[in-house]
């Protein structure tokens, strides 16, 4: 039996102010940075322990790992992070407040803009000063594989190959492994390991912060999850 460890990123500047985030990459605020210490004491406290660890080249991934690996003391693990564990693009709502928008658009609009499956926001313009296609984190991609929008479709089309080529080996060697992303991408993986429908995934929502334990066969099928809450363990749902 293999355990694999999820974790979304504690709240940040942006999930504080309700703004709609995707590559934008924004800090944690002071109750993220507890959140994410909280979540290894947690861990800790549950005798989990990993080899190596996965992140974004989102900060506010990497430094809830950082947190979560301090708190139980284990910064020296080694750590590989990839734009494919980015939290899903935004397009052209990236810096717009959610709230805004569902007074402009409705909130069936804005709901469709946050959890369809399969129908992505606006895009941004390829010259938009918000798009990262000039950033040099992502200077080894082509242009056109740097997203201007992304449905979740588009999320899991991005994060699979990566699960397949990286994770998937790693944990099959036996490595014991923590992921710290964001709330789509880890939905994206969530609905691949438990064969979540298009539809029902549309519900499932990841909260900040809270470690989720997968608990997986040799076939890495899934065999138990659980959230690691104070109150102790409770179930995804
Ligand atoms: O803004 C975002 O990038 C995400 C995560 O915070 O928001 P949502 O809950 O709408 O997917």
């Amino acid at each position: 039996m293999h355990k694999l460890v999820l974790i979304r990123h504690g709240e940040s500047t942006w999930n504080l102010e309700n703004r709609f985030t995707g590559w934008t990459d924004v800090d944690l605020t002071a109750t993220g940075i507890a959140q994410a210490q909280e979540a290894g004491r947690r861990l800790q406290a549950a005798g989990l322990e990993f080899d190596k660890a996965y992140t974004s080249v989102l900060k506010r991934a990497i430094h809830t790992l950082w947190h979560c690996l301090d708190a139980m003391d284990a910064t020296w693990l080694p750590v590989e992070k990839s734009w494919r564990l980015n939290e899903r693009h935004y397009g052209g709502l990236q810096g717009l407040n959610k709230a805004d928008m569902a007074r402009q658009y409705g909130d069936e609009q804005v709901l469709i803009w946050r959890r369809s499956y399969d129908t992505p926001p606006p895009p941004l313009e390829a010259g938009d000063a918000r798009s990262e296609r000039g950033d040099r984190r992502y200077s080894a991609l082509a242009p056109e594989q740097i997203p201007l929008t992304e449905c979740l479709k588009d999320t899991v089309a991005r994060v699979l190959p990566y699960w397949e080529s990286h994770i998937a080996p790693d944990i099959r060697a036996g490595k014991r492994l923590v992921i710290a992303a964001h709330g789509n991408s880890l939905r994206a993986l969530v609905k691949y390991l438990d064969g979540i429908s298009d539809q029902d995934i549309v519900s499932l929502n990841i909260p900040n912060g809270t470690p989720l334990v997968y608990e997986l066969d040799e076939q890495l099928k899934p065999l138990r999850r659980y959230y690691l809450e104070p109150s102790g363990e409770k179930p995804l749902q």
